[in-house]
């Protein structure tokens, strides 16, 4: 994520994997403010052995779509809600990337870190039989928790 202030959305996509038994590292990383923490992580997170990232970033969220520039990790983008704009600057900055250099793109906040969990985690699962186990357990007693009575 791009900085600390971040952490309060982003921690949801790290339960999520917590949840669902995926080991995860979070860090700070900062296209604007730490230019060579990010270079060096992009350009190594693969030979690191990363499988997925998920970037998550807020205003003029560059970070996402710096990482996908230098990686052919899938990059996963969470748009984290701002201030000012109330995040539409921040799903604009992730969304719109040129033919090339892809970036999924999450929902605006908290749904956006929790899907990006999820769907880091089904990328995961496709060769993962033990994990795939996991999400069809967790999308189950998702289902099982919605009552059918409104109130
Ligand atoms: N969008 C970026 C990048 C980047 O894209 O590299 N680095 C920090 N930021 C964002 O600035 C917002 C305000 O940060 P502060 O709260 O630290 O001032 C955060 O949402 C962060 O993601």
């Amino acid at each position: 994520m791009g900085s600390r202030s971040d952490w309060a959305t982003m921690s949801r996509a790290a339960e999520t994997l917590e949840a669902l038994g995926v080991a995860h590292l979070a860090q700070v990383v900062s296209a604007h403010r730490t230019p060579e923490r990010l270079y060096d992580f992009a350009r190594g997170a693969a030979d690191r052995g990363f499988k997925v990232i998920i970037a998550g970033a807020g205003g003029a969220a560059h970070l996402p779509g710096m990482v996908a520039a230098m990686t052919r990790l899938p990059v996963l983008g969470v748009p984290v809600q701002s201030r000012t704009l109330s995040g539409l600057d921040s799903l604009l900055s992730i969304v719109q990337m040129p033919a090339g250099v892809p970036v999924g793109t999450l929902a605006i906040g908290e749904a956006g870190a929790v899907n990006a969990g999820l769907m880091a985690a089904s990328i995961l699962a496709t060769n993962d039989a033990a994990l795939a186990g996991r999400l069809d357990a967790w999308r189950k007693a998702q289902t099982e928790a919605v009552p059918v009575d409104p109130a």
